[in-house]
């Protein structure tokens, strides 16, 4: 059994708990919880069969082979590093903190010294898999439209200086508006909950994502469209996801992404790049 621990519990801990209590993923299994709200680690850690700890250093004591960071772009330095230090591979979720190349970089590294992994799943966007092989050819071009219901970026969108009358407005017209547009870098640090997809996409393709963010107030799902034009060819995708009901700024597919790979994991076979 592949013991797994689990770094903030919200939307996305719940549904990794939930799909490893069930036949879909045999092989694997949560056995510890940590979140700097201790209320919300003990109550998940009471829904399933796992044990919550108080502080991170206890929580990485305990008898487990992988730590899944799923807290926030700001939790993934200390836990990355605390993870692979205590001899722990690693799945990072909030993967907007790998923007920081030198993070990004001592990552890697200390992940060699130490002979463990660290994992970025592909989330809530669709064709990774092959973005990541065109990417041994040469890209020239990689670009992300993300559109999301109104109140999905309303706390990013004050936090970055709109008023609430300007939100009211976008929501009152009724129509698409794009409320980003520019770098990967300056996406991430203005929506960090909302565009860590623009961070595995920029990774993946090892070029720095053009990247929109749209607001819909007639939307209901979280749209991802990408365009990348390469050696290989263009590639096109794009999904619209259904929100995860306890937090409708995250995909249901991100949470799927990161099940899937911890069952790749546990699993002899494994299907696609
Ligand atoms: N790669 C991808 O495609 C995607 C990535 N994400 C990212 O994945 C992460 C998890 O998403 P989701 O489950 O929806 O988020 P939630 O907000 O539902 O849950 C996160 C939990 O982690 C807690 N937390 C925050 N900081 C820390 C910390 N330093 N140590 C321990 N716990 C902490 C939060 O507490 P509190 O609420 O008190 O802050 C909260 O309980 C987010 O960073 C999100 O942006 C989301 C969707 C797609
Ligand atoms: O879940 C999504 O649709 C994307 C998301 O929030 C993120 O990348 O941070």
């Amino acid at each position: 059994m592949l013991k797994i621990g689990i770094v903030g519990c919200g939307a996305i801990a719940s549904l990794i708990c939930k799909a490893l209590e069930t036949e879909r993923v045999k092989k694997a299994e949560v056995i510890s919880l940590y979140d700097t709200n201790y209320q919300k680690s003990s109550e998940l850690a009471r829904k399933t069969n796992s044990e919550s700890y108080e502080t991170l250093e206890g929580f990485l004591n305990s008898n487990i082979d992988l730590v899944v960071e799923c807290a926030s772009v700001n939790a993934v330095q200390d836990v990355a590093t605390k993870s692979l230090n205590s001899d722990k591979d690693v799945i990072i979720m909030s993967v907007g903190a790998l923007v920081d190349k030198e993070l990004f970089i001592k990552l890697r590294d200390l992940a060699e010294e130490n002979n463990k992994k660290v994992y970025v799943p592909s989330g809530a966007i669709a064709g990774i898999d092959a973005i990541k092989a065109g990417s041994l050819g040469h890209i020239e071009k990689v670009e992300l439209i993300t559109t999301k219901p109104v109140f999905g970026l309303v706390n990013a969108l004050l936090k970055n200086g709109m008023t609430e009358e300007e939100i009211s407005e976008i929501q009152e017209k009724g129509e698409p508006t794009v409320v980003f547009d520019g770098t990967v870098f300056d996406a991430i640090s203005k929506f960090p909950q909302n565009i860590n997809v623009s961070v595995v996409l920029s990774l993946a393709s090892k070029v720095p994502a053009n990247v929109k963010i749209v607001a819909d107030p007639t939307l209901s799902t979280n749209k991802h469209e990408i365009y990348v034009k390469g050696s290989i060819g263009t590639i096109k995708t794009c999904v619209e996801n259904n929100p995860c009901k306890d937090n409708p700024k995250t995909s249901a597919l991100a949470a799927y992404s990161v099940i899937l790979l911890i069952k790749d994991l546990s699993e002899p076979l494994r299907i696609g790049t």
